[in-house]
Order: C-alpha cells, then sequence, then structure tokens
C-alpha cells in the first residue's frame, strides 16, 4: 500500500536517484525530486527499463569463461549470418552503469558506415547482431568520429584467435564484462611491446595521445586501431567513452571512467545513504491559513500545552520553530510567520516541511490566503490537514469550511475524500490533542526516517546578525546528528559549530533528525532555505564553503534560467518544459476565472499551461515567491505588483506580464508558446508618484499634486493610475508642472502638478505611474 520514493526504487535497482530522476523524465513522468513518491504505473515502467536489464545482465554471464581471450579474432568474419536477428534487446546493459551499454556503437562485419547511430548493439558480444537499428535513439556522439567498421577488420591483425565461428562476437562481451566482473582478467598477448596496464582511469575523455601514454603503446598504434574501427583520428583528437573502452577491449585493458562529483554541490550530499541504517524521525509540521484565522495561537496553544512544562528554563526562547511531544513521539513545528518561510524555502530547492496545517476559521470560511496556502503545499507536495479553528464560537459553521474546501479538492472523510478534517479551538485547547495524533498518522504514512549516526545535513530556517553573537542561525537538522565542533558549510558561509541552542532555549550538545536548534559559529550569515552540511574536517569545510562563497558571488545576478514569456519558446524547444506554470491576477474575481479559463483553451501542441494560483487583488510578494518556487509566469490583468512584489520579481528573475485586455493576454501567451512573440516594443515603468493632494481648476481639470516616489516622470510619458493596486485608468500625460512651470521631466524626491488627458477622478493616495516604451531585441 505504501508507495516506493524515487530513491527507495533507485536502491532496489541499484541505480543512483539521478539517473532514476532522468529515467522518468524522459518517460513523462515528473518527480520533484529523489523523495518523491512514485505511482504504481511509474514503478511498473520503471521495471520495464530496470528489471529487464538486471535480469539481462545475469543472463549472459555463464558465456564468458570460455569466450575470453581464446576465442577472439578471427571469428567475427565468418559468424553465422542467422545470429545477428536475434539479439535480446535487454542484453545492453549487462553490467554496466546504465547508458553506457546503449551507446556502444555496433561492430558487426556488414555494418554499414552507420553503424554508431545504431546504439545499442554493442554490447552483450553473442554476435547476436540486430538486423534492424536499435530502438533507443542511441547517444552514442563521440567528440572524434565514430567506428563504423565491423570488427571482421579490427581483429583482422589480431594474433591468436582460431576459436570457432562465433568466438569473434565474443570479444565485444568481453569488453563490457571484464571491467565490472574480473578486474585483472588479461590473458597474455603474445606480440607485446610493453607491458600494459592492468586498468587505466580517465575522466570525461582522452585524446588519442593521452589514450596511448596510458596504454605504454605509441600513439600511431593507437590511431592504426582506430582506423581498422573505422576510426580516422589525429593524435590530439579527444575520444569519448565509446571509443576509449573500444580501444582498450582491443588491448583487453579494463578501463573505468572516473565521474568527478562537485564537492562544492551540497545536494550531493542529500543523496541517501545506506536506508537500512535509518531510524523513524518525526515529522515537520507548517501550519498556514489566512490571517486572523489562528495561526499564531494554535502554534502558542500546542507549545504551551504541549512543551514538557518540567523542563529547566521553560519557553525562554523563540527559534523559529519548536518540538513537542505527543504519546512518546516527538512533532517538529516550523513557527514562521505565513508561509514565507515555506516558499522562500521551496524556491531554493529545499523541502523541510513533510505536512502542511492549514487553519481555517469556522466563523469566517475559506479566504483568499487559504487558498494560497493551499496552493503552496499542492505545488510542494505535502500532505495537508485542515484544522476547523475556533469552533467555540456561536457563529462556527464547520460545515461551511468543508464545503468551501471540497471545491478546492479537499474532500473530508466523512465525505469520502482523504482529507483530515480537524475541528478545533486553538484559544481553548480543544482538539489540539486530536490534531497531534492526526499530524502522526500522517507521518506514519509517509514514513519519515533518517539515519542519525550519520554527518549531519540540513536547511536554514532563518538567520541573522547578532550584535553579540555574530551570525546566528536556526538549523533544522533533516539526516544525521549535529555536533558541537562540527565543522560546517552552511550555504556559501562555513563554520565550525561553536555552541548549540535548543527551542526551549537550553544548551545542547547534539541534534538529532528533524530537531531545530540555534547555532553560532558560522563566519557569515546564511539564507533562509540554504543547505547545511556538515564535513569530515574543517579543511574540507573552508574550502568548500570558500569555493561556494566565490562562486555565488561570481553567478550572483547574472544570466537567470526562469521561464519569461521571451525565453519560453526556446525552452520548449529544448524540451526543458512541457508545462508552463502560471499565476493569475486580476482586479476581480470574475475577470480572475474568465482569465484562467480563457489561459486553459489555449492549446499549443505538446505544452500544457497549468494555472497553479489564481487571486483577485493586487500582485503580491507571496505570488512572487510561489511562481519563483514552481518556475512559473505571473499575469496581472487590471492589477500591479506592489513595491515588495516588484522588488522580489526582480531579485527572484520572474516574470510579470500586465494587461489590460484579455485577449492580448491570451494572444501574449499563445505567441510565446509558439515562439512567435513578436517583441519589438516593450513597456518600461520609468517611474511613479504619489498623489498627495488634488485640485479641481476649471478648464484644466483636476490636477494631481504628487511627490516622485520612485524613478522620474516624464511630459511625455504613459500614465497608469493606480488605486490599491488595481488600474483605474491608464492614458496621456497631459501636463506636467514643477510649481507654475511647465517640466519635461521630474525626479524621485520632488513635488509636482500632474493632470491626466481625459481622467479628472484622480484621488488623494493614488499612484501615478509612468512609463515609456521602448525597442527591445529578443534574444
Ligand atoms: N474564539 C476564538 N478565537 C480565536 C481562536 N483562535 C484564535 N482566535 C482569535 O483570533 C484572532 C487572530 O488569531 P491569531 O492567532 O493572531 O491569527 P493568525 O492567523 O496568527 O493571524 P496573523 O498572524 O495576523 O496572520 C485573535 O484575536 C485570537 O484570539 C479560537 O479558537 N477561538
Amino acid at each position: 500500500m505504501t508507495k516506493i520514493r524515487v530513491h527507495e526504487y533507485a536502491k532496489k535497482v541499484d541505480k543512483p536517484s539521478k539517473e532514476i530522476i532522468q529515467q522518468l523524465s524522459k518517460m513523462d513522468i515528473s518527480v520533484t525530486n529523489h523523495m518523491s513518491t512514485l505511482e504504481d504505473n511509474a514503478v511498473s515502467k520503471l521495471d520495464g527499463v530496470y528489471k529487464k536489464s538486471s535480469s539481462a545482465s545475469t543472463a549472459p554471464a555463464p558465456n564468458r569463461p570460455q569466450n575470453q581471450g581464446q576465442n577472439r579474432s578471427q571469428g567475427q568474419g565468418s559468424r553465422p549470418a542467422g545470429q545477428g536477428q536475434s539479439r535480446p534487446q535487454g542484453g545492453q546493459s549487462g553490467s554496466r552503469p546504465s547508458g553506457q551499454g546503449q551507446n556502444r556503437p555496433a561492430q558487426g562485419q556488414s555494418r554499414p558506415a552507420a553503424a554508431p547511430s545504431q546504439g545499442q548493439s554493442r554490447s552483450q558480444g553473442n554476435g547476436q547482431r540486430p538486423a534492424a537499428p536499435a530502438k533507443s535513439g542511441s547517444n552514442f556522439t563521440p567528440k572524434a568520429a565514430k567506428p563504423t567498421a565491423g570488427p571482421g577488420q579490427r581483429n583482422s591483425n589480431r594474433p591468436g584467435g582460431g576459436g570457432p565461428g562465433r568466438g569473434g562476437q565474443n570479444r565485444n562481451k568481453k569488453g563490457k564484462q571484464q571491467r565490472p566482473v574480473n578486474p585483472n582478467p588479461m590473458p597474455p598477448m603474445p606480440k607485446k611491446e610493453k607491458e600494459l596496464p592492468a586498468k587505466i582511469t580517465f575522466t570525461e575523455s582522452l585524446t588519442v595521445g593521452e589514450l596511448a601514454k596510458k596504454l605504454g603503446r605509441e600513439p600511431s598504434e593507437i590511431i592504426k586501431k582506430l582506423f581498422m574501427l573505422g576510426v580516422m583520428a589525429t593524435i590530439n583528437q579527444e575520444l569519448d567513452k565509446d571509443a576509449i573502452e573500444l580501444i582498450c577491449a582491443e588491448y583487453e585493458v579494463e578501463v573505468e571512467e572516473e565521474i568527478l562529483v562537485d564537492k562544492t554541490d551540497l545536494e550531493v550530499y542529500f543523496e541517501p545513504e545506506d536506508e537500512t541504517l535509518n531510524e523513524e524521525r518525526p515529522p515537520v509540521v507548517t501550519i498556514m491559513g489566512h490571517v486572523d484565522h489562528g495561526k499564531t495561537t494554535l502554534l502558542d496553544s500546542i507549545r504551551h500545552t504541549k512543551v514538557t512544562a518540567g523542563e529547566a528554563g521553560g519557553i525562554t526562547q523563540h527559534i523559529g520553530a519548536y518540538q513537542v511531544d505527543e504519546d512518546g513521539k516527538k512533532i517538529t513545528f516550523l513557527d514562521t510567520p505565513g508561509h514565507a518561510a515555506f516558499t522562500t524555502m521551496r524556491a531554493r530547492g529545499a523541502k523541510v516541511t513533510d505536512l502542511a496545517i492549514i487553519v481555517v476559521a469556522a466563523d469566517d470560511g475559506v479566504m483568499p490566503q487559504t487558498v494560497e496556502a493551499i496552493n503552496h503545499a499542492k505545488a510542494a507536495e505535502v500532505p495537508i490537514i485542515i484544522a476547523v479553528n475556533k469552533m467555540d464560537k456561536p457563529s462556527a459553521n464547520p460545515d461551511r469550511v468543508m464545503q468551501e474546501l471540497t471545491e478546492h479538492g479537499l474532500v473530508p472523510e466523512a465525505w469520502g475524500g482523504d482529507t483530515i478534517f480537524v475541528p478545533l479551538s486553538a484559544l481553548k485547547g480543544d482538539g489540539i490533542d486530536t490534531l497531534l495524533e492526526m499530524i502522526l498518522l500522517v507521518s506514519e504514512v509517509g514514513e519519515l526516517k533518517a539515519n542519525p549516526a550519520r554527518r549531519a545535513i540540513g536547511t536554514v530556517i532563518e538567520a541573522e546578525l547578532d550584535k553579540g553573537r555574530g551570525s546566528v542561525a536556526t538549523l533544522l537538522v533533516q539526516d544525521g546528528t549535529l555536533n558541537v565542533g562540527d565543522p560546517i558549510v552552511v550555504g556559501n558561509t562555513f563554520g565550525r559549530v561553536r555552541a548549540m541552542v535548543s527551542d526551549t532555549g537550553r544548551r545542547v550538545k547534539e541534534a538529532g533528525p528533524s530537531m531545530p536548534v540555534e547555532i553560532t559559529g558560522l563566519n557569515d550569515v546564511p539564507q533562509a532555505g540554504d543547505r547545511f552540511v556538515v564535513f569530515e574536517d574543517e579543511k574540507s569545510a573552508r574550502s568548500v564553503g570558500e569555493s561556494r562563497a566565490t562562486s555565488a558571488l561570481q553567478v550572483q545576478r547574472s544570466e537567470k534560467t526562469r521561464v519569461t514569456l521571451d525565453n519560453l519558446f526556446d525552452q520548449l524547444k529544448q524540451g526543458e518544459m512541457k508545462e508552463l506554470n502560471l499565476i493569475v491576477k486580476a482586479d476581480v474575481q470574475g475577470a480572475v476565472e474568465a482569465m484562467a479559463a480563457s489561459l486553459l483553451k489555449i492549446d499549443v501542441e505538446g505544452v500544457n499551461v497549468n494555472i497553479i494560483h489564481t487571486g483577485a487583488g493586487a500582485i503580491t510578494e507571496s505570488d512572487i515567491s510561489l511562481a519563483a518556487a514552481s518556475n512559473a509566469i505571473v499575469i496581472g490583468f487590471n492589477v500591479r505588483p506592489d513595491v515588495n512584489a516588484k522588488r522580489a520579481a526582480e531579485a527572484e528573475g520572474v516574470d510579470i506580464r500586465l494587461h489590460r485586455i484579455i485577449y492580448k493576454v491570451i494572444e501574449e501567451i499563445e505567441f510565446a508558446m509558439k515562439g512567435l512573440l513578436d517583441p519589438e516594443f516593450e513597456e518600461k515603468v520609468i517611474g511613479q508618484a504619489e498623489v498627495r493632494s488634488t485640485f479641481k481648476v476649471s478648464k484644466v481639470g483636476t490636477i494631481a499634486g504628487s511627490y516622485v516616489t520612485e524613478g522620474k516622470i516624464t511630459r511625455d510619458s504613459g500614465v497608469r493610475v493606480i488605486r490599491e493596486g488595481i488600474v483605474v485608468f491608464e492614458g496621456e500625460m497631459d501636463t506636467l508642472k514643477r510649481f507654475k512651470d511647465d517640466a519635461k521631466e521630474v525626479a524621485k524626491g520632488y513635488e509636482c502638478g500632474i493632470t491626466v488627458k481625459n481622467f479628472n477622478d484622480v484621488k488623494e493616495g493614488d499612484i501615478i505611474e509612468a512609463y515609456v516604451m521602448e525597442e527591445i531585441e529578443r534574444k
């Protein structure tokens, strides 16, 4: 019944999670990371790939011994023609790391020049050369040319041989199988000039010269061998893995590719290790919900009823997260205001929350931020529990809450769905126990595990610079155990854990999985959502930390790979995207719905429009962080981003498209999807002024006495009047004055009088936004 996760599956088939994820994406099955659970059909599709190859890898083994060495050469030329057709398709992978087997160029004696593209066929040996080209769209793309000739030619100059007719085919197999199975497989080569190495290693590629040196052979000899394989190469030509393997197989030298692991990539350390050592760990819970629905009260209530009262120090500290005990089991609550942390962390690729509790006040029902919270939780793929709060109020109407949430796909168990609803009163403390029980129940299903014995890894919950203590960071240990004195890299900074303080304000020496602790000892302040990894010694921590800091500086503000309408088509073309995520904001709910419906109707082959969030009102920072986390484009219809949202969008590289005409929105998105976006002009907002007072002057109209708050306002700019985030008018500037004089432009920090053509309804508090149309170059 429990679903298998990507990394569990990877473990099962003894492959890296990364490979499984890549395989899934080839199959159009999207998963977020190695922790994602796999649906049954995904598992069976994967089984189709991996089970087959693993069974095939064992099959040919028995043939090997008698084919080794003595049977080589010769035979290829005389291989019975019939053998070619029946090569079993699964056999290619053998025990090699996946992907390699398929890339092998075919070596059949009658192989046409196009052989390399026929992938798969190398491996397997046994001469069962496929009659038809392999289907798998081979990846064999050597940097140099490809071997084209068959083994017949290749081996004609080899000594020994004389094996049975099919012997020649076995060569291939040998080349492949020797490596993993037998570390020292070489029979003596009769015509040896120099002792060949037992094994050579390489990273990525080698030139002919380098390979010759490694093998202790003259480059000319290698070039000759390549020539016999149909590859014309020069001494400096780079050989790819397959070509290197072929040559090494010729010499019967084992070859191994050393995969360089980027030590500075902290994600590498988050790959699951030996899972047999894993133990159950507490769930990490985030509470979200609409303003005033009782998040803080609920968090406080849980903390007060549950944090062991006898604990010395009591609740003295607030560190952004705390743990409670329920039934002898711990639960970790992230105590971050709103869901900001939730999204910023996710935007930075960190998944810390195992479960989201969405608080809905029973007397108020589902509100915009409730929906937002639901969408955030859904996008992060975490289970949701609904806490129906304020049940003590006479006006409480839990049925209404259930009804409204059903519309958002959260159907209570009582109504046949699978969402847990817990009625409670955060104020009175009623129902808190049930809520905690439910949390444990849901997390049991999630099988949350970690290995306390490994070096700690985790995520920064919050961090700040403290005057007395320096950099102070609250960390959530996600796996392993963090100890005082551990050398640690946190985001782009590093240090040694000097002191650790628990959520109850006590000094602790160690922190196990799911435990939040505040640490000091870092040499800089990391950011919320940064990953941390403990290293074996301070030297490695320092070198990784320093090189991360350096590369972060370089990357800073350089190219962003977020989707924008401008690069959408390119990304689609490159197959990086199959879904276009959109967030739709409009001035009124009706417009939101109309727009969402029209956007969903856009039909461009191969791309799905996926609306992850909609809402009425101005574009907020939270919209931007959701967009950043989900690589979405934000569409604003008759609304504007507020100042924070604008800043966030700039920082995160989120594309916001603002429109006033529905069909323009649709057209723009559709054109972008088709790569037809007409680019010549783009609107550029040059400044904003706030209307501080208004004067009515006959014949002139309403003059808006304004103060330029951002950029500048120019006489020839287009203007937009914005009232509470909503565009109430768009048109042209009529006059722009500084005192009594006409002004060409008025800069930030100055007052001015503005009249807008054909619009006299300017009110105090309105924002006048000035923009110009600028020609832009499309990439
Ligand atoms: N009657 C009643 N009032 C509650 C309950 N829970 C919270 N409140 C009240 O609702 C108000 C808002 O509660 P908060 O906990 O501050 O709500 P919040 O969701 O954290 O609000 P923000 O921090 O502004 O987002 C407070 O006045 C609480 O006393 C409850 O169970 N019953």
